[in-house]
């Protein structure tokens, strides 16, 4: 709703009041409607300020309302009213001002931000565009390219920035509602012609059509399929060409195709997903309410290679204070030297202070001694980790949290190695963990509710979306890796290539395909984890019993290549090949291709003609699949869980909702007969088998996505 009340004997103030982010519902708008309506009709208002209560000025049309059949006074029309007003109005900004929370303060005549205040026009992340005026009033009140560079990429400003920006007309770091009607009264009287925005042109551009011409180019690329960042590009071009009500038309009509689309449905789907894994649960019936965290003040990184290197950085960029420990001498000079850097561009990017000097280095782990939790980050080696673990369990001050940066290894192993068994999690980070977004923690049967909380509230301390998952091999993200890039070396085997099916993943949305990732992060990881796992053996890849393994299909692809030295990016060749060592740039090598013609021979193989479809069914069904049975051995809680893993770890492509959002949009069913038909087709390929969870979500009527955890949780009660 919308409280109302005078103010200074002449203001109507208007608080929007929708907790917690006073989202503009049916029922807020209506309240819009009449108080403001009331204010206009009241002699003795000369003007208006609308304001949110508590600290939040408005977070936006409400999306909760988007999938339901809409009703209330539509946002357009009720901004109209309000810029069309003879009385000055002015939005009193502080906390957050996003999509149609902007779009209304954009409708008054003024607008006054505290400092805290963030603003935005973030609809392109829920896939759609801002449709109540937004990319229609932005370019004409800031300009073109700075409109663009907001609606397209959804990014929220400072109030600082909106102020150089020229959104908001004072900042202040009084109290809003007190400056707004300071304000307000300071203008009474002035005419307000000068004020609406929808009478302003847009700031001419020399040569517009090359400017969107080139920026609908760059938004392409980086879109990798999704269709809203098109359409806001679109938008703004029709404020720049268009009078404003033929540019509302067009909004109105880009929105209408956008509003409906499976692509909106996951980004939104994404959205709800992302509040809802924040609120954890695990079997022991822990739970994100009733556990308690501790905090944290001083932190230890074990280990600066790559991935400590980044975890450390990501730590100091929170303020803690770190004690970051490397035992090989030239390491830590090589980490030394590199750290300032990623701290430096991390700290520009975020436009804040530095932090190197939270970070304090040693060689000896006894540095440790003192620290509230340790990030072990050693090389990828059980007996090494064991070696850690017993270490800092002599080290450490009682009840320190012992977390390991392992990408797969039991972590109730590792805490056996110590005292206290219960303060182990695992904190799985991605590379570059300073960067990516991504957090699986890792509880195993030991792990303490205290231990799980700490390890999450750390993880969104430092801007991660943290996913608690169970303790098995690979966790979630790289259990399921496992059955996709199984599948892309038989596509291989079968006749396809690498551009090929990287071709048809990027298509499909992924920022990379599986091989120029697998060319990134280095072909040796896949295979040193073949080789624990009793798969890859020197010498056994080119016998006659080099595609049969443990009695399943198997494809020494991944190893020959390695065998030959081929690790990808740092040798300058993989999958593809490099123009250096380090090289960035893949280009498809015809070496690999004859490779491929000869394995095939040898091995018997007649290549065949493979279309993308069914490159994408094998890859992403054959993941979705192990996804299911994940959920089945309830080692994600789920399916949001599992579908932000991928997301934020793994390049899925947003618009697509994640790998189980994505299985319901397909249909459950077509997802279990493909699987069912490609079984029959590789019997001795056991991860194309259907999950028996998805045989009894099907049986179930195949329930949206939000209602499998009933299935999930019969399933668990029959075991
Ligand atoms: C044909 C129809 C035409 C319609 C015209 C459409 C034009 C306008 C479109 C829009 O405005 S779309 C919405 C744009 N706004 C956003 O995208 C903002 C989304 N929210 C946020 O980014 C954050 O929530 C926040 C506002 C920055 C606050 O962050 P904070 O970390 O403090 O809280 P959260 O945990 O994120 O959220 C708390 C709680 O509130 C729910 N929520 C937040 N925003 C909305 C919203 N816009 N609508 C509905 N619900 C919202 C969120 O889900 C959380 O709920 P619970 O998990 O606590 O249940």
């Amino acid at each position: 709703m919308a409280q109302y009340s005078l103010v200074a004997g002449s203001v109507g103030l208007i608080t929007l009041q929708n907790p917690p982010v006073n989202a503009l519902s049916a029922v807020v708008r209506k309240g819009i409607v009449s108080t403001f309506e009331r204010a206009l009709r009241d002699p003795k208002v000369k003007s208006v300020v609308i304001c949110g209560q508590n600290g939040v000025f408005c977070g936006g049309a409400d999306i909760k309302e988007f999938g339901t059949n809409m009703s209330g006074p539509p946002l357009v029309p009720m901004i109209h009213a309000i810029e069309a007003a003879d009385k000055p109005v002015v939005a009193a900004i502080e906390g957050s001002a996003l999509g149609g929370g902007l779009e209304l303060a954009l409708g008054c005549h003024y607008r006054i931000a505290h400092s805290n205040a963030r603003l935005g026009l973030p609809e392109v992340s829920l896939g759609l565009l801002p449709a109540a005026g937004g990319t229609q009033r932005l370019p004409r009140l800031i300009g073109i390219p700075a409109a663009l560079d907001l609606i397209t990429t959804g990014r929220h400003v400072t109030a600082a920035e909106a102020l150089q920006l020229g959104i908001v007309d004072q900042v202040t770091d009084h109290k809003i509602v007190d400056e707004a009607v300071k304000f307000v009264l300071s203008v009474a009287g002035k005419p307000l012609d000068a004020r609406r925005i929808s009478t302003y042109p847009c700031p001419p551009l020399s040569d517009l059509d090359t400017v969107f011409e080139m920026v609908m180019q760059k938004v392409r690329q980086r879109a990798h399929g999704a269709i809203a960042p098109i359409a806001c590009v679109q938008a703004v071009q029709a404020a720049a060409t268009l009078p404003y009500a033929q540019g509302m038309e067009r909004e109105k009509e880009l929105m209408a195709t956008l509003f409906t689309s499976g692509q909106a449905r996951s980004m939104q789907y994404c959205f709800f997903a992302q509040r809802a894994v924040s609120k954890w649960s695990i079997p022991s019936g822990a739970r994100w309410d009733t556990s308690m965290p501790r905090p944290v003040h001083k932190a230890a990184v074990i280990g600066l290679g790559t991935m400590g290197r980044g975890i450390t950085v990501a730590l100091a960029q929170t303020g803690l204070s770190v004690v970051a420990v490397e035992t090989q001498e030239k390491q830590l000079m090589e980490a030394k030297q590199a750290m300032p850097g990623m701290l430096e561009r991390g700290a520009r990017r975020r436009g804040v202070s530095l932090t190197l000097h939270k970070i304090t280095y040693s060689r000896d782990i006894r540095a440790v001694a003192d620290v509230d939790l340790v990030i072990e980050a050693v090389f990828e080696d059980m007996a090494l980790k064991k070696k850690v673990f017993q270490q800092l369990s002599d080290i450490c001050k009682p009840g320190t949290f012992l977390c390991t940066n392992t990408s797969g290894l039991d972590v109730d192993h590792l805490a056996s190695q110590t005292c206290n068994p219960e303060l182990v999690v695992g904190m799985h980070f991605f590379a570059p963990a300073h960067v990516m977004k991504l957090l699986e923690v890792v509880y195993g049967p030991r792990s303490s509710p205290q231990a799980v909380a700490t390890a999450m509230q750390l993880g969104k301390k430092m801007g991660k979306v943290s996913v608690a998952v169970g303790n098995c091999r690979g966790f979630v993200g790289n259990r399921m890796l496992k059955p996709y890039v199984e599948q892309a070396f038989f596509l291989l085997e079968e006749g396809a290539t690498p551009e090929q099916v990287d071709g048809a993943l990027e298509e499909f949305g992924f920022s990379m395909g599986v091989f120029k990732v697998s060319d990134l992060s280095g072909l040796d990881v896949g295979w040193r984890v073949r080789m624990a796992d009793g798969f890859a053996e020197p010498g056994a890849s080119s016998g006659p019993s080099a595609r049969v393994r443990q009695g399943r299909r198997y494809s020494p692809l991944g190893d020959l290549l390695c065998e030959q030295g081929r690790f990808g990016q740092k040798t300058g060749q993989g999958w593809y090949q490099y123009d250096k060592p380090g090289g960035r740039v893949a280009r498809s090598d015809p070496w690999l291709h004859s490779f491929l013609a000869e394995y095939r021979t040898r091995h018997g193989l007649v290549a065949r003609r493979i279309d993308n479809q069914e490159v994408l069914e094998r890859c992403l069904y054959a993941l979705i699949n192990e996804g299911f049975r994940i959920l089945e051995d309830g080692i994600a809680a789920g399916p949001e869980d599992i579908d932000l893993i991928y997301v934020f770890g793994y390049g899925w492509p947003r618009h697509r909702g994640g790998p189980m959002f994505y299985a319901g949009m397909v249909g459950l069913t077509k997802v279990l007969q493909r699987l069912e038909h490609y079984h029959q087709a590789h019997p001795d390929v056991p991860f194309m088998q259907p999950c028996s969870l998805l045989r009894r979500l099907v049986a179930s009527g195949s329930p949206p996505v939000h209602r499998w955890r009933e299935v999930i949780k019969k399933v668990h009660s029959q075991l």
